[in-house]
């Protein structure tokens, strides 16, 4: 699905809602925990009780993952599952070396058929790039995390930058290309606002891609950075979870992040999937998703 493809749905189920199916064997209702496909039958039976009210659905594989084959079988199911007017996102935060990174997006692009991967950009421009090279596919790079431990790197206060310097040198009869890092004037370098390392992730990163390849993860828990995010990627769809379990204020999240194009996704995970542990646990997950969208459609009339 490309960007006006989501926008459209958007527009046409009047909300931003992603369900999380972070789906836990431990937590299923006990009627299903003994069929041998119990994890997809949960998943089909939420899909369909909520696909009214949502754009997009994300699948976390660390929960499948850990369950091996059958694990991932299971994700295999559901993301066929997934109707094709629902944006599709595997939230596997990958990147690697190049050469790696392009078999990771031939995994989540090729192998099976999501329409987005969450990455983490630690590694750099070359990590990144390989999932950029899809037509009508999406990278969403984490920017501002919900977790507390945003606070170890991504809200550090930085102020010097270092600039790549290509230095060329003759050596007998070859030539060398060699690139080093300076420091940037110190005097320069006083001058520079403190930024946050996210906020020159997100500055940098928006560089590599577009907004028709390039999404950034926001976390809900943070909506007095929301604002600064969107002045530094006005365009780029934003990916917000946060909201539910972990006490993110939808208001908030909607005040600061709606774009003209709305572009946001604000993922809701366990507050929708396990809103009943008992057999009626997909007509309640139905009921929490009508109540977000609700909400949402209420945010765009009157933004
Ligand atoms: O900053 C981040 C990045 C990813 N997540 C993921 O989103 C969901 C949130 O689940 P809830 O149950 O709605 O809290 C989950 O898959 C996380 O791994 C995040 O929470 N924060």
């Amino acid at each position: 699905m490309n960007r006006s493809e989501l926008i459209q749905q958007i527009h046409q189920k009047e909300n931003y809602l992603c369900i999380g199916l972070d789906t836990d064997a431990a937590k299923l209702p006990p009627h299903l925990k003994d069929k041998p496909d119990a994890v997809f039958q949960f998943n089909k039976a939420i899909i369909d009780a909520t696909k009214g009210f949502c754009v997009s659905y994300k699948i976390n594989t660390a929960f499948y993952e850990a369950r091996g084959v059958k694990g991932w079988e299971a994700m295999e199911q559901t993301v066929q599952y997934i109707p094709s007017t629902h944006f599709k996102i595997a939230d596997a935060k990958r990147g690697d070396i190049g050469n790696t990174s392009a078999q990771y997006a031939k995994t989540f692009f090729e192998t099976l058929p999501f329409d987005a991967v969450t990455i983490n950009p630690y590694m750099g421009e070359d990590s990144v790039r390989p999932f950029l090279e899809y037509n009508n596919k999406f990278a969403i790079v984490l920017g501002l995390t919900s977790n507390e431990g945003a606070h170890d790197f991504e809200l550090l206060h930085v102020c010097h930058t270092r600039k790549k310097q290509e230095v060329h040198a003759e050596i007998g009869k070859h030539h060398l290309k060699v690139y080093t890092e300076e420091l940037e004037e110190e005097e320069q370098a006083k001058d520079e606002p403190l930024r946050y390392l996210y906020e020159m992730v997100l500055e940098k990163v928006s560089s590599w891609g577009t907004p028709d390849n390039l999404m950034f993860v926001a976390g809900a828990t943070r909506t007095p950075e929301l604002a600064a995010i969107r002045r530094i990627v006005p365009d780029n769809f934003l990916l917000v979870p946060g909201v539910g379990a972990q006490g993110g204020s939808l208001k908030e999240v909607s005040e600061h992040g709606l774009n003209k194009d709305v572009g946001l996704l604000v993922n809701v995970s366990r507050a929708v999937i396990y809103a009943s542990a008992g057999e009626d646990f997909a007509a309640q997950a139905g009921i929490a998703a009508k109540g977000y969208s609700e909400k949402m459609q209420s945010f765009v009339a009157h933004r």
